[in-house]
């Protein structure tokens, strides 16, 4: 049986017929990619932004595979130096393929802007020699396609940003379509899941298929150990217990997170900041990691003046409503 990092390999994706949900996303992404295939040309700069784990980076990987091109992977961390982006860019691409940045709002500025003409006209500066020797030249590179992932669109600059050609983001998964890629991982792996088994892993995955599939994993542990062969709805239901996920696929992080601005912030609004100390968090993995589910499932609302938790909140975590309520539907 496959196991770990190589399971998951296998298991990820290859067509975009593979690739779960995302509905609207794939259906543009279809025409995009045959009228690119059509026309002999490289596909338009893409830039994917959305929630961690909901697979910007498999969905990079399927359209290399559609296109029928190389993908090569980096990172906005990765590349520290412009003489690193031309390494890249001069070395490993030929015509058509694609460029895979992930965190590209990690890009330091002089990277950036060193991007700027690979993107625009297919050409980039290098600097060959120091001092007063040191001459540019200008290379010209193979149509290539970018693509950029990031959680945190917000921080691309308008340069950067303006240089895609097409720019989309990818949504929380449905229970149905987590349950959809539960059971796929399932039949992949020999195994067999029950529809309402699948579907309680959907509901308890805040909405990224990273997370059902993760959870998969544990169930099936769960199952193996107790001696069966087709994962069921109990097993499925002991093991979400007994990792503490609740019916809304909160963990315990997630939880401490609500209750704290319950608690301590009497509901708020509290700034992020504030409470990401309140936690001993980074904001930032607040910003991305917690708060888009909680403000999906309708606990959790941005304002003007900070963070603020809803009545469904309330209800949720076992609270009494406070008695004027301040608090957001
Ligand atoms: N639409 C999908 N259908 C089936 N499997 C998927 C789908 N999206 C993601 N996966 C699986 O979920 C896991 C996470 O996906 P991926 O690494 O692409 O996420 P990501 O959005 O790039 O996350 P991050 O932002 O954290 O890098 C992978 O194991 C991948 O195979
Ligand atoms: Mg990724």
């Amino acid at each position: 049986m496959m196991r770990g990092v190589e399971a998951d390999l296998t298991l990820r994706p290859k067509r975009l017929d593979d690739y779960v949900g995302q509905a609207k996303l794939k259906e543009k992404l279809r025409v995009y990619l045959e009228a690119a295939k059509n026309r002999g040309e490289a596909l338009d700069h893409l830039l994917l932004f959305g929630p961690p784990g909901l697979g910007k980076t498999t969905l990079a990987h399927v359209v290399a595979y559609e296109l029928g091109v190389n993908i090569r992977v980096t990172s906005g961390p990765a590349i520290e130096k412009p003489g690193d982006l031309a390494a890249i860019l001069t070395n490993s691409l030929e015509e058509g393929d694609i460029l895979f940045i992930d965190e590209i709002h990690r890009l330091s500025k002089a990277a950036e802007e060193h991007l700027y003409p690979a993107l625009e006209d297919f050409k980039i500066d290098i600097v060959i020699g120091a001092g007063p020797a040191a001459r540019t030249l200008r290379l010209d590179l193979p149509r290539f396609t970018l693509i950029g992932a990031t959680t945190r669109p917000g921080l691309i600059s308008g340069p950067l940003r303006s240089r895609f050609g097409i720019i989309e983001h990818l949504e929380f998964y449905t229970e149905a379509e987590l349950a959809q890629g539960v059971t796929r991982d399932a039949l992949l792996m020999g195994l067999q899941i029950e529809p309402e088994a699948a579907l309680e892993i959907g509901r308890r995955s805040r909405g990224t298929m990273r997370i059902a599939k993760r959870l998969f994993r544990r169930v099936r542990d769960f199952a193996e150990v107790a001696g069966e062969q087709v994962v069921g709805l109990e097993r499925a239901r002991q093991a979400l217990d007994a990792l503490g996920l609740d019916a809304l696929g909160l963990d315990a992080r997630d939880r401490l997170i609500m209750q704290t601005i319950i608690e301590r912030f009497a509901g708020g609004p509290v700034g992020l900041e504030t409470l990401a100390t309140a936690l001993s968090e980074d904001p930032e993995t607040l910003e991305e990691v917690h708060e888009p589910f909680l403000i999906q499932l309708g606990l959790l609302k941005r304002t003007p003046r900070g963070r603020q938790a809803t009545e469904r909140a309330y209800a949720h975590l076992g609270y009494p409503l406070p008695e004027q309520s301040r608090l957001l539907e």
